[in-house]
């Protein structure tokens, strides 16, 4: 099994360099100040590093030649790389035939741009092949042709070919083989993590095969890539892998001599890798090709990298949960990955961390509104009138609630503790601590890992027991005010004001040494109407300023829009 640490949602694995172990400590300062916690956080930091060392080593054995291609990526230099950005697609943008249209002109409507493009699995196909394997299972080989999320999945990628003009032979083989898949899992019966990523992988194949195709088709020469020959290397962790160092050179050098002996908008696959161990496809969690995006940017030192939606960009909150949401002009990397990481599905998780590592600015765009200016991402921004950026809601969280069963000041409890959940490789979101107690947040539904079921919950509960009372209570929610912290009585004071107006007991409170997020745990039952009662306090009443005096009074809720620095 390999050994990984898990923290508000960050799985470390030990194959990480420098970045995800740094990102481990800025987790740690995060938590509120107990020695203890430090050190149980420096403990598996180290353990973590020596892991990673070895794992290094290994990497590099297996792929020889990577510090120097590295250093070639580099001496290159973004001036003569002959792409200025990513263009991201997601499957709410390439629904159908007209939209794959309206996308490609799109992208040919910025001539200043050599783009890569990255795309997702058109509209909900993700969703239906994950359906159609769980169908087939139990299905019988003879009726895993009809399940009706394959033929509904056939339908859509045959239907946009047809309407597109384009050849169905650039997906038939692709279509053949899923079927084939299907009839496979069938017959064993069974859908194992590794068979669901390789399942899964087909609707990003074929969208990139069409849509290369039909820019071809239109003039505009283009190259289709499986991201998992191009070099996406990464772990073997199926459904929710992690990219591994080495891929930023491979990707880099293979885009580049491509476009050098022959000319031609790569048109790669988001989402998937290849498991640098198995040699498998493997996936990057629900939403991974923001990651890719990213990856891509970072890999060839981009201008920018290009994230298109189906919304304004970055908004104040979930529309689902408030309609009148308004986009957020400007976003830090920390705080894009704060919103992520607590749920705000509008981002991949990981995204950010390529693009802060490389300093490679995220704009996130409408493909619907395209001249809506959009969000975007940098490493610095203009904090001084910015009090709350966002809300964000993640529910269905677990709360454990975990007392130390020994007396005051005992040495190592903390300790124990994380060690407990290391072992079992939970991840832990929100913690609050004292010398002997603490309580913590577990995010049992981990679309982007694997399900933390009954039995681990109970495993867990019996393991802590050997070492604390402890009380686990379900159906919680996060409710995560990103901001400036800077402000943060000013956020509590109207936080708390709102939610005591609406007769809502706040359960535990995390603030730490984050920069950019004050978390609150409420029921489940109330947690969206808190939501949309603080919205509408924070965004819709524009009186915030007026609190605050250095902004001066009468400005109204614009002046707290960030600025651009
Ligand atoms: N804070 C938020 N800002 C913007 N969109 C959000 C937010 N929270 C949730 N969303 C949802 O995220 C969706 C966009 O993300 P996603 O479906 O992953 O796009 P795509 O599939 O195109 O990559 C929006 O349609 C919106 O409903
Ligand atoms: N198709 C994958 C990967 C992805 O990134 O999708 P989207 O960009 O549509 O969220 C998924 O549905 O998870």
């Amino acid at each position: 099994m390999e050994a990984s640490l898990h923290f508000r949602g960050v799985r470390i694995p030990c194959y990480s360099r420098t970045p995800r172990l740094m990102h481990l400590s800025q987790v740690s300062s995060a938590l509120s100040p107990s020695r203890s916690l430090y050190a149980a956080v420096e403990n598996a930091c180290r353990r973590s590093r020596l892991r990673a060392k070895s794992e290094k080593r290994r990497i590099e054995a297996v792929l020889g030649e990577e510090e120097e291609e590295e250093n070639a990526t580099e001496s290159r230099g973004s001036d003569a790389v002959p792409f200025t950005c990513v263009m991201k697609f997601g499957g709410s943008s390439l629904a159908s035939a007209e939209r794959v249209r309206e996308i490609a002109q799109l992208v040919v409507s910025f001539p200043d741009e050599k783009p890569i493009i990255v795309l997702s699995a058109m509209g909900k196909t993700t969703n239906n092949l994950l359906l159609a394997g769980e169908k087939a299972v139990s299905c019988g080989v003879s009726n895993a042709s009809e399940i009706k999320e394959l033929s509904f999945v056939k339908q859509l990628h045959l239907r946009t070919v047809h309407e597109l003009g384009i050849d169905a032979s650039v997906i038939s083989v692709v279509l053949e083989e899923l079927e084939q898949l299907l009839k496979g899992i069938a017959m064993m019966k069974e859908l194992t993590l590794r068979t669901r990523d390789y399942l899964v992988s087909f609707g990003e194949c074929m969208s990139t095969r069409i849509f290369a195709a039909y820019l071809n088709s239109i003039g505009v020469k283009a190259r289709q890539y499986d991201a998992f020959d191009i070099g996406f290397i990464t772990t073997d962790d199926f459904t929710n892998a992690d990219i591994l160092e080495a891929t930023y050179p491979s990707v880099a050098k293979r885009l580049y001599d491509d476009w050098i002996s022959d000319p031609a908008i790569p048109v790669v696959t988001g989402f998937l890798g290849k498991g640098w161990k198995t040699c498998a496809v493997t996936t990057l969690g629900r939403g991974g090709s923001d990651l890719t995006a990213t990856t891509i940017g970072k890999a060839l030192g981009l201008r920018e990298v290009q994230v298109w939606k189906d919304v304004d960009g970055v908004l104040t909150c979930d529309p689902s949960i408030c309609p009148v949401a308004e986009p957020v002009p400007f976003l830090t990397f920390d705080e894009a990955a704060e919103l992520a990481y607590f749920g705000a599905q509008v981002l991949h998780p990981q995204s950010m961390r390529p693009a802060r590592d490389g300093e490679i600015p995220v704009r996130v765009k409408n493909s619907y509104n395209p001249k809506a200016p959009g969000t975007l991402i940098t490493k610095t921004r203009d904090m001084s009138k910015a009090v709350l950026t966002s809300i964000v809601l993640k529910q269905n969280v677990t709360l454990l609630d975990i007392v130390s069963t020994r007396m005051l000041g005992q040495v190592g409890f903390l300790a124990k503790v994380f060690s407990t959940f290391e072992d079992l490789g939970i991840s832990v979101d929100v913690v609050a601590t004292s010398e002997v107690s603490l309580s913590l947040t577990l995010d049992p539904s981990k679309f982007w890992s694997r399900e933390l079921i009954q039995q681990e919950l109970d495993h867990m509960e019996e393991e802590l027991e050997k070492i604390a009372f402890v009380n686990l209570l379900q159906h919680r929610s996060i409710i995560s005010l990103i901001g400036n912290v800077q402000y943060s009585s000013l956020i509590l004071e109207k936080a708390f004001h709102v939610l005591r107006t609406n007769q809502v007991n706040v359960q535990m409170i995390s603030q730490g040494a984050s920069k950019v997020n004050i978390s609150l745990i409420v029921n489940d039952s109330e947690a969206e109407k808190c939501v949309k009662a603080l919205h509408h306090a924070f965004f819709e009443s524009g009186d915030l300023s007026e609190l605050v005096p250095e902004f001066g009074f009468g400005n109204g809720s614009a002046s707290l829009l960030p600025v651009e620095t």
